[in-house]
């Protein structure tokens, strides 16, 4: 997949000043019309929540997200990935005036109302007891909307599952399917984000190209934004637009997925090259 953006990093980790404000600055070519981040993160410090390690988990990020790209985030475990994922639709929930989303305080949103705009998907999903059906219908039902069969069969579509699985119950499926499934749940809430925590690494590669699949299409052609941890370079390769790299809490690097190699960032350059 070609980018859809050029990245300029205004200052990087062998720059940073002494109070750590480095901006990644993501400029789009002209002509992409949709220049705005939809996410923009402010020396977001994980000041109450130390690691084991005796430091904060991030450190002093400093981001823009932009509206409808893959973004990928990569980097060493315990870095800070999934901390900075569930920053983003306060399952962590983040310092006021560090995330905000289309230009608001994500603190100052009723926290609901967020998650139903920025959806999330973990490795392994969890699926409702009951059908298919009703596990997509659950998001709409709690607002009191019941999805009519046509637009629950639209989801299934959607989330590359057909028909038959309308009325499977939730048991039946294999884990690629329930994660299916789950995406299928998590779109019936018409979300703007989709934040994924490796939501692909318990499934087998035809199920993982499945996914890959659904995510480019819905960004392509829904305009909707990706934020998604991956351990898989390849993966990343395959289907983001801009790459974060993570190193001890801190984005060291933002980069275009075929230039990863380029890399300069030392642990950065350690880690890409033991991964792949
Ligand atoms: N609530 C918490 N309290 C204390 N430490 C935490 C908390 N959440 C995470 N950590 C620690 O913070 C560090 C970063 O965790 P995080 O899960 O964000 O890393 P990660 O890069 O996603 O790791 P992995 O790739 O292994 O999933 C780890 O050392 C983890 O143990």
């Amino acid at each position: 997949m070609t980018s859809k953006g050029s990245i300029q990093l205004v200052e990087t980790s062998d720059t940073i000043d002494e109070d750590r404000e480095h901006l990644l600055v993501v400029d789009m070519e002209a002509g992409e019309g949709e220049a705005e981040p939809k996410f923009s993160i402010r020396n977001l410090t994980t000041e109450q929540v130390i690691s084991e390690a005796g430091r904060p988990i991030l450190k002093g990020i400093n981001a823009e997200i932009p509206k409808g790209m893959v973004v990928g985030i990569i980097g060493p475990s315990g870095s800070g990935k999934s901390t900075l994922l569930r920053a983003l639709n306060r399952l962590w929930e983040p310092p006021p005036h560090t995330v905000f989303m289309d230009g608001r305080d994500i603190c100052s949103l009723d926290v609901l109302s967020l998650r139903r705009k920025v959806g999330m998907l973990f490795q392994l999903p969890a699926i409702f007891e009951g059908t298919v059906a009703d596990n997509v219908r659950y998001g709409p039902q709690l607002r009191g909307k019941k999805l009519a069969d046509n637009e629950v069969h639209k989801l299934l579509t959607l989330a590359d599952l057909d028909s038959s699985f309308f009325n499977k119950n939730g048991r039946e499926l294999s884990v690629g399917q329930a994660q299916r499934v789950a995406l299928a749940r998590t779109l019936a809430n018409d979300p703007e984000v989709l934040l994924l925590d490796e939501p692909t690494s318990a499934l087998d590669p035809i199920s993982t190209q499945n996914i890959e699949d659904v995510l480019v299409k819905l960004t392509k052609n829904r305009g909707m934004t990706v934020v998604m941890v991956s351990h898989s370079i390849k993966q990343i390769q395959r289907i983001a637009d801009l790459v974060c790299l993570l190193v001890d809490g801190e984005i060291v690097e933002v980069l275009k997925p075929n230039q990863l190699s380029h890399a300069k960032h030392p642990m950065a350059l350690q880690f890409l090259q033991l991964s792949n």
